[in-house]
């Protein structure tokens, strides 16, 4: 599985890359970028997850994350949202199908050849930037909106491959909203018992994860058109109280859904994380 730098560029002292690679997970060539900060390393590697429509570009030339990332030593990985190609399934509407991964393994047609998110970022994805790159085999994940719901729910279903869990403006409960009764319906087909795999709020209020993180940092902002209907943080607040797990949810007045918002408070999402990756 090799990794092909098609662009690379300096920044904030460190060195980010664009690359490609064919997937064995989806099937597909797959695109990414990767920071790495300045120094000889190894660093600890924070894997960031994108929402609906984007590819790795827009979390790597819109977030300004990569100054704190220099700053604390954390590479930053960012994978497309999905597969693509001409032979991969699509849909003409925005959130379903290329750009709309949603992280899980697709199970029904016309999906299930390529659509496999979850795999990807949890065992090739990791297994890649491991063999790769100079990192500590420590890290911690997060991501926006479908990137935020896929960071968390990885997270919880796999918590021994990450240190900490934060996401910017979640879908807090997907079987609950209907982005996400969209794609888990097309995904995952139409039992909803499956679906709850895959919903953060349902993982925690069953006890999947239970213990394994010590705070979960959530940034929402209060002028975000997708608040009410889409991502229902108050949802994953309530679960998180009911069983004890600390959720340090902060709503940010004044700020939509955009990478704006992101920027301004990404540096707290990697001092976050750098505080946990380096214990
Ligand atoms: N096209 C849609 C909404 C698209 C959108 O807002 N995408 C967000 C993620 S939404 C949840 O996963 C995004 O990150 N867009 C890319 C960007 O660079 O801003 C619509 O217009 O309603």
């Amino acid at each position: 599985m090799t990794l092909t730098t098609t662009k690379t560029h300096a920044v904030h002292g460190g060195t980010l890359r664009y690359l490609k690679h064919d997937s064995a997970a989806t099937g597909t060539p797959m695109t990414l970028s990767v920071f790495v900060p300045p120094g000889e390393g190894p660093f600890p590697v924070l894997i960031w997850l994108s929402g609906l429509t984007c590819t790795e570009d827009n979390f790597t030339t819109k977030a300004g994350a990569y100054g704190a990332a220099a700053e604390h030593g954390v590479i930053i990985v960012a994978p497309d949202t999905s597969p693509r190609g001409e032979g991969v399934a699509d849909d003409p509407a925005y959130d379903l199908g290329q750009g709309a991964g949603f992280y899980v393994d697709a199970t029904q047609a016309p999906w299930a050849p390529h659509f496999r998110m979850e795999t990807y970022v949890t065992d090739e994805l990791i297994g890649l930037i491991d063999a790769e790159f100079p990192t500590t085999k420590v890290r911690s994940i997060s991501g926006h909106s479908m990137g935020g719901h896929g960071a968390l729910t990885l997270a919880l279903r796999h918590p021994h491959l990450f240190r900490s869990v934060s996401a910017f403006a979640p879908i807090a409960s997907p079987t609950r909203c209907p982005w996400g009764e969209k794609a888990l319906g097309a995904y995952l087909g139409p039992d909803r018992t499956v679906w709850a795999d895959h919903d953060a709020t349902l993982l925690i209020e069953g006890g999947t994860g239970q213990g394994c993180f010590d705070d979960i940092l959530i940034d929402q902002g209060d002028a975000d058109p997708f608040l009410a209907d889409q991502l229902k943080p108050e949802l994953l607040q309530a679960a998180a109280d009911a069983v004890g797990q600390r959720i340090t949810l902060r709503i940010q007045p004044g700020y939509d859904h955009s990478y704006f918002f992101m920027a301004s408070f990404v540096a707290d999402h990697v001092g976050f994380h750098a505080a946990r990756l380096k214990d």
